[in-house]
């Protein structure tokens, strides 16, 4: 809107204007012409020729139907056609890169007046830069693609790449030597796991789960065997177009027939006749960005137990789309290897040795998904406290029932321990190899991940009730719920399920009791 256009307009005038086809209305000291917009509202003339809306201020009667963001939409800002004069509006758009002022909204590291053993200074500036660049380039694609189901554009690959955040995504170690990352914010030797939390959970921010996973969450998973096992020609073959956002790879470890067994597994690879290459047959199913890879991670069982091979896209290989719960860009896929050939020196780690390569690369996935599901809850938590403090019912605001202050506090309290349980583990990280995080962080990463996604579902379903309908309607106020109400149980799964992790933690820690404990 040009200056010429905004006018001062009393509170008296706008009360003359209260008829279909001549309907003014005030929303937060702004004066809006619905006059023709009216037969177009979504939500009908009848609620907006009521007496009490038209010629009114409807501010409170507005942000209890839409969010802000409605307003901000070209169609509607347009609508605006002045501003009550000595008055100030206080609802404040979202400015790009800034913090949230709602209590719970940050974890405590970000908000104001609170201290953090863990994060320094640089940490504080990587998440500034960090922030401005997920709101600006990718919040824009995470919700267009969530909604139309394609693939990540390569330009948003491309400016990913240029900052090397691939690289950054698969934590601190050499791949990141001679690199500048975020335009040279923090050198590859200071690059740490918080750096990468960081990262994670500002991808959490988006409000997108498909999309997070689209956003080549099978490179996160995929590419570490090849990093940590694979021979340096194979690396030197592979990682850098991947870095560069140019090809892509993904996890091949589940089938029909094996879940979070893993040991379970059917697909086969035998050596030819010369011994040179690997004959693999078999299929893979849920696997993460493999409708679009070029590369696959793939466990397989051979002659001595489980081997892990990086198959590239070849004769033999195909995929298929699998449909699930979440938006297709995640590229979730069956995968059939039907006599695939590759070189033996494809071989990840050991010839049998594959169970190691493959439990050693859960722990980064599990906690990378900690760290998404913590921030997620968090977002939950900001969605549903804005949400008590602007919808009344019965003549109040919701916060003023007790019912709805418990399930806040109950999600509040199990978002902060998340978060708080999260920092300690990647503080240990910092400070283990990577051969000390399988052997003594693979109990507490996966009692963690099983403490992350139950909390998560608790609070999905806790946050559906604070929104009624609204959170399980897919456009509007509750949007954000109903996303992540019906795409939770992808954390639950996804990198061993809740059971089987927590199993696996109690397992771990009866192997470690020490031979004289008795009560
Ligand atoms: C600037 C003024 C307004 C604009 C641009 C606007 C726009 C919209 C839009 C885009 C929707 C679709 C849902 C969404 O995206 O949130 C909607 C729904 C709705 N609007 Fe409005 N609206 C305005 C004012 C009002 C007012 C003053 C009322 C008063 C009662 C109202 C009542 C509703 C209702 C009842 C719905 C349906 C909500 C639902 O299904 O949950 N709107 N409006």
């Amino acid at each position: 809107m040009t200056s010429r256009e905004i006018k001062g307009i009393s509170r008296e005038e706008v009360a003359k204007h209260n008829k279909q086809g001549d309907l003014w209305i005030i929303v937060d000291a702004k004066v809006y012409d619905l006059s023709r917009f009216a037969d177009m509202h979504p939500g009908g003339l009848a609620v907006l020729i009521d007496p009490e809306v038209a010629g009114q201020d409807a501010t409170d009667v507005f942000y209890g139907l839409h969010r802000h963001e409605v307003l901000e939409k070209p169609q509607y800002a347009r609508l605006q056609i002045g501003v009550v004069p000595g008055e100030e509006s206080v609802i404040k758009s979202k400015v790009i890169g800034q913090t949230s002022d709602v209590p719970y909204a940050e974890p405590t590291w970000l908000s104001k007046g609170y201290s953090s053993p863990y994060f320094n200074d640089n940490h504080i500036a990587f998440q500034k830069a960090m922030r401005e660049f997920f709101d600006t380039i990718i919040y824009p694609e995470a919700q267009a693609r969530e909604e139309d189901g394609k693939r990540v554009s390569q330009e948003v690959l491309d400016k990913m790449a240029a900052l090397e955040i691939h690289a950054m995504r698969m934590g601190p170690g050499k791949h990141l030597k001679g690199r500048t990352l975020m335009g040279g914010l923090v050198k590859p030797e200071e690059f740490d796991y918080f750096h990468e939390l960081i990262i994670s959970q500002e991808l959490a921010r988006m409000g997108a789960r498909g999309f997070a996973d689209g956003l080549l969450g099978g490179t996160v998973i995929g590419l570490p065997p090849v990093l940590n096992f694979g021979s340096p020609e194979l690396q030197r073959k592979v990682v850098p177009d991947i870095f560069a956002g140019k090809k892509f790879i993904c996890l091949a470890i589940s089938e029909a027939h094996a879940g979070s067994d893993v040991a379970g597994i059917t697909t086969t690879a035998v050596k030819s006749e010369d011994g040179k290459d690997w004959i693999i047959n078999g299929e893979k199913k849920w696997i993460t960005n493999g409708h679009f890879a070029d590369y696959f991670t793939v466990g397989c069982k051979t002659e001595n137990g489980l081997t892990a091979i990086l198959v590239p896209r070849t004769e033999g290989l195909s995929t298929k789309p699998i449909k699930t719960s979440y938006s297709s860009t995640a590229g979730t896929a069956y995968v059939t290897f039907d006599n695939v050939r590759v070189p033996v020196g494809n071989t990840l780690g050991p010839e049998g040795g594959g169970i190691f390569v493959i439990l050693s690369n859960f722990n980064h996935e599990r906690w990378a998904m900690c760290c998404g599901s913590a921030r997620s809850q968090r977002a939950v938590v900001e969605e549903c406290l804005k949400w008590v403090n602007q919808r009344k019912a019965f003549g109040k605001p919701l916060s003023s029932q007790a019912v709805i202050r418990s399930k806040l506090a109950s999600m509040i309290a199990r978002v902060e321990s998340a978060q708080a349980w999260l920092e300690n583990v990647t503080y240990q990280m910092c400070n283990m190899s990577y051969k000390e995080q399988s052997s003594k962080l693979a109990g507490q990463i996966a009692f963690l991940k099983m403490y992350c996604t139950r909390t998560a579902q608790e609070t999905a379903k806790d946050a559906v009730q604070v929104f009624g309908g609204r959170g399980i309607t897919k456009t509007g106020m509750g949007r954000l719920i109903e996303m992540y109400h019906r795409t939770i149980p992808f954390d639950a799964l996804l990198g061993g399920a809740e059971d089987v992790l927590g199993d696996l933690g109690v397992r771990q820690a009866m192997r470690q009791m020490p031979k004289d404990a008795r009560l």
